[in-house]
């Protein structure tokens, strides 16, 4: 199956997702010269319910919160997207060392990570539809800064990493609002993009935020202390799971300030 590795890595993917190959690939460096500010732009709201928050899990790949999105229970709603999208999961992108690991590269700038929240549009009967559809999905990106004054609220989440070491590993991850991870600033860029790994559909509303949240040069070796393999076979670090930046082609990225 696809991965981050030489044989099964990005350059690789194409081979058995096509889409791979796209005109609306994510991710993408996001340069101030090529932006155009758009004052018509809304702020964007996020209201979610702590109550929405299920599980935390390892799939190998990354470690992701799933939520509750049985119904418009925690939402995302204004900047660039056309009604409420429901909140599905967040995860992470990080790197081997903290001088990269994000998947958006801001003017040459790469952060030691990257945080999705993604949302889907109901209007859609299912998120499995929602990937299909142009307007199907609203990813919230959010970099992580490496500094010495962390986010406290990160530690909730690096709190359960030792719960769910390897692959498979679940745990409850119950109350807990994401919005608290948020940076001051709501300043975003979006453009039209894709899902960042296979089957990489060209469904999403990327807005990502220009104010990088600080976590600490340890709470970054903890999300580097999770394993890519299952609990009985050799310990393999998953780290570097980030997709190198995409041609942005004929797109226009957009951003909320000037
Ligand atoms: N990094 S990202 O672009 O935010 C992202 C989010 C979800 C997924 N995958 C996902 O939701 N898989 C479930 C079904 C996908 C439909 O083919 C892949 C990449
Ligand atoms: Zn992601």
């Amino acid at each position: 199956p696809w991965g981050y590795d030489g044989d099964n890595g990005p350059d690789q993917w194409h081979k058995n997702y096509p889409t791979a190959k796209g005109r609306h690939q994510s991710p993408i460096e996001i340069n101030n010269k090529e932006v155009h500010y758009d004052r018509s732009l809304l702020p964007w709201f996020a209201s979610y319910d702590p109550g929405a928050a299920k599980t935390i899990l390892n799939n190998g790949k990354t470690c992701r919160v799933v939520f509750d999105d049985s119904f418009d229970r925690s939402v995302l709603r204004g900047g660039p997207l056309q009604g409420v999208y429901r909140l599905r999961q967040l995860h992470f992108h990080w790197g081997s060392s903290d001088d990269h690991g994000s998947e958006h590269v801001v003017n040459g700038v790469r952060y030691a990570g990257e945080l999705h929240l993604l949302h889907w549009n109901p209007k859609y009967s299912n998120y499995l539809d929602a990937v299909r559809r142009t307007d199907g999905i609203a990813v919230l990106a959010i970099f992580l800064q490496v500094g010495k004054t962390p986010k406290p609220e990160m530690k909730r989440i690096l709190e359960e990493i030792n719960a769910i070491k390897t692959k498979g590993k679940e745990a409850p991850f119950p109350n807990f609002d994401p919005s608290i991870l948020f940076p001051k600033s709501h300043d975003y860029w979006t453009y039209h993009g894709s899902f960042t790994t296979p089957p990489c559909e060209e469904c999403i509303t990327w807005i990502v935020l220009r104010e990088p949240i600080i976590v600490s040069s340890d709470q970054m070796a903890k999300l580097r202390s999770l394993s890519k393999n299952a609990e009985n076979e050799p310990d393999l670090p998953l780290v570097d799971n980030w997709r190198p930046t995409q041609p942005r082609y004929f797109r226009m990225v957009s951003a909320s300030f000037l």
